[in-house]
């Protein structure tokens, strides 16, 4: 008999086909604790999830007791409760790597379009309000041959690292919890401590993970630590910025703009402050969604999990001791 899995994300169709092949599926629209009440007969027979968004916590362990894998379709896997997750011997597969490049793009976009005012003067011109020559209320800042600080440098860091300094020559500081030698040579860049990249960097570019640590790891004291002309660029997870200390830094002109792919609270409300601000760029959560990318994740995800469930792990495991 196949292994009966609960799938909480729609997948392409030669995808789906492939986890049919392998389980008996149970398609529901999201992990929300209402579905999970719902479909309460298929949580209790379920070994597999798959999916992505949704807390997997002890309270849905509770509910699946003999689940055995969980896939998720990102790399972050702050949604989960990996502790609990050990504790019942459930492997977490994740989807590093098939997006690293796509993210560093997203974050180099959004380095350009805040330094040079992108998507503010597109929309001026779009309104109609380009009638004259544009004069220095609307001059842009450099992006090439500054400085940028990378907060984080993992995969994602070190593939905006590349970007940065082969493509603009900008300097590269970056602040890890240790240094990286190979980056250190590579890149040419520098490891320093927080405050020194907070006070240096012309670009603060946060691709950290969620963690305990890292939960508003910028708040209102690192913001004033930065250059008033300083941009802050936020592609790892919302919460690792303090959002109302960031909506004052922004109002008071204590850093020039910021670029956000993510939030503390997603989708970002209407009311938000930020979205008041000429000089924030707001993208919804999109660092790696690009068809080829979205698809090389879900790709990932089934194979993950066909992986798991027949005992033949080798890569994408988040908790490998659980395997043991
Ligand atoms: N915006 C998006 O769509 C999007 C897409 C993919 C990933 N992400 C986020 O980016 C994160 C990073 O992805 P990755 O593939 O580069 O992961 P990674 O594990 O390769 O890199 C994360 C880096 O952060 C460092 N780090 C962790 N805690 C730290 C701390 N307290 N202080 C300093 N450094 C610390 C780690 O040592 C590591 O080098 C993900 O966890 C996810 O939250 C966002
Ligand atoms: O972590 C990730 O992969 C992205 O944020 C997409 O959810």
């Amino acid at each position: 008999m196949k292994p009966a899995i609960i799938l909480y994300k729609t997948l392409p169709d030669d995808l789906r086909q492939r986890l049919d092949e392998h389980f008996s599926v149970t398609e529901i629209n999201g992990l929300t604790p209402e579905n999970v009440e719902k479909y309460a007969d298929a949580f209790q027979q379920a070994e597999g999830l798959l999916g992505t968004g949704g807390k997997v916590d002890a309270t849905l362990l509770a509910a699946a007791p003999k689940l055995r894998a969980a896939s998720t379709v990102s790399v972050g896997y702050d949604n989960f409760d990996v502790e609990a997750l050990n504790q019942r011997g459930v492997v977490l597969m994740h989807t590093p790597t098939v997006l690293t490049e796509t993210v560093a793009d997203t974050m180099m976009a959004l380095v350009l379009a805040s330094a040079r005012r992108v998507v503010e003067l597109a929309e001026l011109v779009k309104a109609g309000g380009w009638t004259g020559s544009i004069g220095p209320d609307l001059f842009a800042t450099d992006v090439h041959h500054k400085k940028m600080g990378i907060l984080g440098m993992g995969r994602i860091g070190m593939a905006l690292a590349q970007r940065a300094h082969f493509g603009f020559g900008m300097d590269i500081l970056y602040h890890a919890r240790k240094p990286h030698p190979e980056v250190d040579s590579r890149y040419n860049a520098r490891y320093t401590d927080l405050e020194a990249l907070l006070r240096e960097s012309d670009f603060v570019c946060i691709s950290l993970p969620l963690t305990e640590q890292t939960h508003h790891l910028i708040g209102r004291e690192q913001l004033t630590m930065m250059k008033k002309s300083a941009i802050l660029i936020n592609a790892g997870r919302g919460p690792v910025v303090d959002e109302p200390a960031l909506i004052e830094a922004l109002k008071q002109g204590e850093i020039y703009a910021a670029g956000l792919d993510v939030f503390e609270k997603e989708p970002l409300p209407a009311s938000s402050g930020l979205l008041a601000l000429p000089n924030v760029v707001a993208l919804p959560h999109v660092g790696s969604a690009t068809h080829e990318t979205r698809y090389g994740m879900a790709r990932d995800a089934v194979d993950n999990l066909i992986a798991a469930l027949s005992g033949k792990v080798e890569k994408n495991c988040v908790n490998p001791q659980v395997l043991k």
